[in-house]
């Protein structure tokens, strides 16, 4: 159904190629997954199906893609459009109507579909995806998962042959998650439609792959194999595939089930281990009162009331894990914290810096709240505004009062290999989140929240950042992230907060609320239960003790 024959694409005057050159065959019926690095190339390849390559991205392609026997260098996107469908990373740049019942319509639309047929799989799709309660709302109200759903809806009702998703849960909740790879498994099996994927997240996905192609590194020869194959051997793979190289089972689990299975022997060596003391289990901190207050918190939008009753206290040192389903509440909280929203009631107060008084967000300039808080937003975009990398972090520099170069340093740790003098458009998703990321680090504020700081970060990066968290945490900053990654929460946040609705619904350590939900549990957490072991990194130091004989 998909084919490259020798492909490879460069952009500009680029000398290494971003992708390629590559040789693939994707059956009709298939769901193959994209792994690898983040800025590797997985979205170029999927954009050569999709045809955006190079016709709206630019650079060359050389060889040949055919998408269902068409040429893609000869067919523009939209004369691919009745075959393939495709999801991009960014939702917002694809929306083409106002509101989300006519975005669900228009794919159809445009295919001259009879109207009794697109009014029956738009109420369908609705359903599917859990969409119904907001078919009126205008999208641009809508929060970074629901926004992700409705795009991933729109290309649905369309029925494509082929499906193209670059990332498509990385704005959803566990549990969304979970129900849009379900529907996507069940187009496969029982309409024999063909899905491309690219994902970050690999514990949400290989289990539902038929086949891998992981790209290892710039200038590498691709690897496609059988799923339990290319994860024996990927840099990049999920903490099952992690437990499983480390207790030696053979073949590699790939999903929780298959891990629970073989973990008979795993846990008896883990049973006279004490659990060694990760993050996730650390003391709370907070010596010296709190950075941040909020008090019976209410904000509204438009005519809804988001936050209700919001009270939290954020101490010196905490890291703390805000989770909770699409829509819960999270981003308007943090966005509440940094002053872009004014409260409807209660009160949000940021310690003042060597006693001065305390400092209320929405009434403090932004220049002089920035010593105070920063916020690494769901959008890294948003935070983007100069023509290269080098000059962002200069001006980041400037802004923060930093020594010129810490921008930059701090690029480099997080995410070595981004040009100077690329432009933030170009940058791949975790590229871009690495420069925000740095931006905001650069000022090091005493309060740092984080919305879904792990979209397009592979593991390797996520490690990094998660030795840069600790670090400042370490150096009395408080860090409170909006997450739906339960595997970030569980190395990092000795404490997690749950939000439901615009109410907190739990705040407690880490370790109690995430083994509390399914929805929430890490996967080492489900293979061990109801042993108290949430990471790899915990059972590996467990099956190193002495004690009990090494591993
Ligand atoms: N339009 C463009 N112009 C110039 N360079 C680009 C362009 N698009 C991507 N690149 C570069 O090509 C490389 C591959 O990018 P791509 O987005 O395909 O990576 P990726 O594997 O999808 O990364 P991520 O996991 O972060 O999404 C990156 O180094 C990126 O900076
Ligand atoms: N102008 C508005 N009118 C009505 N509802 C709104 C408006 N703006 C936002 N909302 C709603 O407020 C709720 C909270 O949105 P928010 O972005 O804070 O959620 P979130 O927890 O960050 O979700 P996600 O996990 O999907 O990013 C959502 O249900 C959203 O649809």
């Amino acid at each position: 159904m998909i084919r490259f024959d020798e492909v490879s694409v460069r952009y500009g005057e680029e000398e290494a190629p971003a992708l390629g050159p590559l040789d693939l065959t994707v059956p009709e019926g298939e769901l193959c997954l994209v792994v690898g690095p983040s800025g590797v190339g997985k979205s170029t390849l999927l954009n050569a199906v999709s045809g955006l390559v190079p016709h709206f991205t630019g650079g060359t392609l050389r060889g040949r893609v055919t998408v269902a026997g068409r040429d893609t260098r000869e067919h523009r996107p939209r004369d691919l459009a009745d075959v393939v469908g495709t999801v991009g990373q960014d939702p917002l740049a694809h929306f083409v109507t106002d509101t989300v019942e006519d975005e669900l319509a228009y794919g159809m639309e445009s295919l001259g579909l009879p109207r009794d047929t697109m009014r029956r799989r738009v109420e369908e799709t609705l359903d599917l995806l859990g969409l119904a309660g907001l078919r009126d709302r205008p999208i641009a109200t809508l929060s970074g998962g629901q926004q992700q759903r409705v795009a991933i809806g729109s290309v649905l009702t369309a029925h494509p042959r082929v499906l193209v998703l670059d990332e498509p849960t990385s704005a959803l909740d566990p549990a969304a998650a979970e129900e849009v790879l379900a529907v996507l498994q069940r187009l496969v099996h029982d309409l024999g439609t063909t899905v491309l994927m690219a994902e970050h997240r690999l514990e949400r996905v290989v289990q539902y792959a038929d086949r891998i192609v992981l790209l290892p590194g710039p200038g590498r020869a691709a690897v496609p194999g059988e799923p339990a194959a290319v994860m024996a051997r990927s840099p990049v793979h999920p903490p099952v595939v992690a437990l499983g190289r480390l207790a030696g089972w053979d073949p590699l689990p790939l999903s929780v089930r298959d891990a629970r299975r073989r973990a008979a022997g795993l846990r008896e060596r883990l049973a006279l281990a004490p659990v060694p003391a990760s993050a996730a289990f650390g003391e709370r901190s907070g010596a010296g009162g709190p950075l941040l207050t909020a008090r019976r918190l209410g904000v509204r939008r438009g005519r809804a009331e988001v936050l209700r009753g919001v009270g939290l206290t954020l101490g010196r040192g905490e890291t703390v894990a805000l989770m909770g389903r699409n829509g819960a509440g999270k981003s308007t909280l943090l966005r509440t914290l940094v002053g872009m929203h004014a409260p409807a009631a209660g009160s949000v107060e940021l310690a003042g810096r060597d006693g001065t008084s305390a400092v209320v967000p929405h009434r403090t300039p932004p220049g002089r709240l920035l010593r105070h808080v920063g916020l690494v937003p769901q959008d890294p975009r948003d935070l983007l505004f100069t023509e290269s990398v080098a000059a962002e972090c200069a001006a980041a520099d400037a802004d923060a009062g930093a020594a010129p170069g810490t921008c930059r340093a701090l690029l480099t740790r997080l995410l070595p290999g981004v040009r100077d003098t690329a432009h933030p458009r170009d940058l791949s998703e975790g590229q871009r989140l690495a420069l925000a990321l740095a931006v905001v680090l650069a000022a090091a504020p005493p309060v740092l929240l984080l919305d879904e700081p792990t979209r397009g970060l592979d593991y390797a990066a996520k490690a990094r950042l998660v030795a840069c968290l600790r670090e400042l945490a370490d150096e009395g900053h408080c860090v409170l992230l909006a997450t739906h990654d339960v595997e970030l929460a569980a190395e990092l946040a000795a404490r997690t907060v749950v939000l439901a609705d615009g109410e907190v619904v739990a705040d407690g350590p880490t370790a109690e609320v995430v083994t509390a939900s399914p929805a929430f549990a890490p996967q080492v957490a489900k293979v061990l239960a109801p042993a108290p072991w949430l990471t790899v990194a915990q059972v590996r130091a467990g099956l190193d003790r002495p004690t009990d004989g090494g591993a």
